[in-house]
């Protein structure tokens, strides 16, 4: 199939002279899930806005489905949730901004009906509908955010944070969403706790916006000086067992972590 967005060479300087990604060459294949990881100030949401087509890099180029460098010739396809909640919310009601997006890029009503209805009552939106966005809580925010994304059925979805406000019943539902979408998934977090719930691949990005790691999930994770040189640690289950087991046997999520220690108790 090949990659849905190769990225060549990008790099990005803001006007005050800020390089905020360096020389960042990456493709993500069609169906992966990745998760961009790196500290504050690394660079990530500036690498999602480029990649997302939403600004222009400085230099370099991104390839979209093997067809075009151009994001707006494919911009249905591509849904990105950028840190803001409110850059989604700003009509009169919940339900035109989760609307909106289907409406945009020509959905047939009935289709866009059924898609908001379902996403609503995943995300816990239903009784918010009507609703203006600016009343609604922080994580009720970002769930109707995610919601106005993944409303128009796009097939990559570039998401940043988007657990970070909600709590863990919508956390888990999220997670849902995320990998049962069928399409590519890319997560931007500075947080490594949820990564290995969503992803299999894992890039490290380090402060000075270069790619400083790309692998599986298990081999970046699980590499404690590599995450703490770049202002990273690993997830708390690696942090629990390290030293006690083997790199290949650390338990990546508190399931493995209780399946591991219950292993040891018989
Ligand atoms: N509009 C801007 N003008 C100048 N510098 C900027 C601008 N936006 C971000 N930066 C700088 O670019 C660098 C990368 O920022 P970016 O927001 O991409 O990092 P991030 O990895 O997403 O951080 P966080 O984890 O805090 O969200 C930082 O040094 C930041 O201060």
């Amino acid at each position: 199939m090949g990659p849905v967005i190769e990225a060549r060479e990008l790099t990005h300087e803001y006007p005050d002279g800020t390089t905020a990604v360096r020389d960042v060459t990456l493709a993500i294949e069609a169906g992966e899930r990745v998760a961009v990881v790196g500290a504050n100030g690394s660079g990530k949401s500036t690498l999602q806005l480029v990649l997302g087509g939403l600004v222009e890099p400085s230099a370099g180029t991104v390839e979209y489905f093997g067809e075009t460098t151009d994001a707006e010739a494919v911009r249905d396809r591509l849904g990105v949730l950028l840190q803001d909640p409110n850059d989604y919310l700003f009509n009169t009601t919940v339900r035109e901004d989760l609307e909106y997006g289907p409406a945009q890029l020509g959905m047939s009503r009935e289709t866009a009906d059924r898609r908001v209805a379902a996403l609503a009552d995943e995300l816990g939106l239903r009784g918010l509908l009507e609703r203006p966005p600016f009343r609604l809580s922080g994580g009720e925010k970002q769930r109707a955010a995610l919601a106005s994304v993944l409303a128009f059925d796009p097939d990559v979805l570039l998401l940043d944070e988007p657990f970070g406000a909600v709590d863990a019943h919508y956390r888990e539902r999220i997670r849902k969403l995320v990998t049962d979408h069928e399409g590519t998934v890319v997560l931007f977090t500075p947080s490594l706790d949820a990564v290995p719930e969503v992803a299999e691949r894992v890039v490290v990005v380090g402060q000075d916006g270069t790619v400083v790691a790309d692998g599986s999930v298990r081999d970046v994770l699980t590499d404690g000086s590599l995450l703490t040189e770049n202002g990273l640690r690993p997830p708390a289950t690696v942090r629990l067992f390290e030293g006690i087991l083997d790199a290949a046997e650390l338990p990546l999520t508190v399931a493995a972590a209780r399946r591991r220690l219950l292993r040891e108790e018989r």
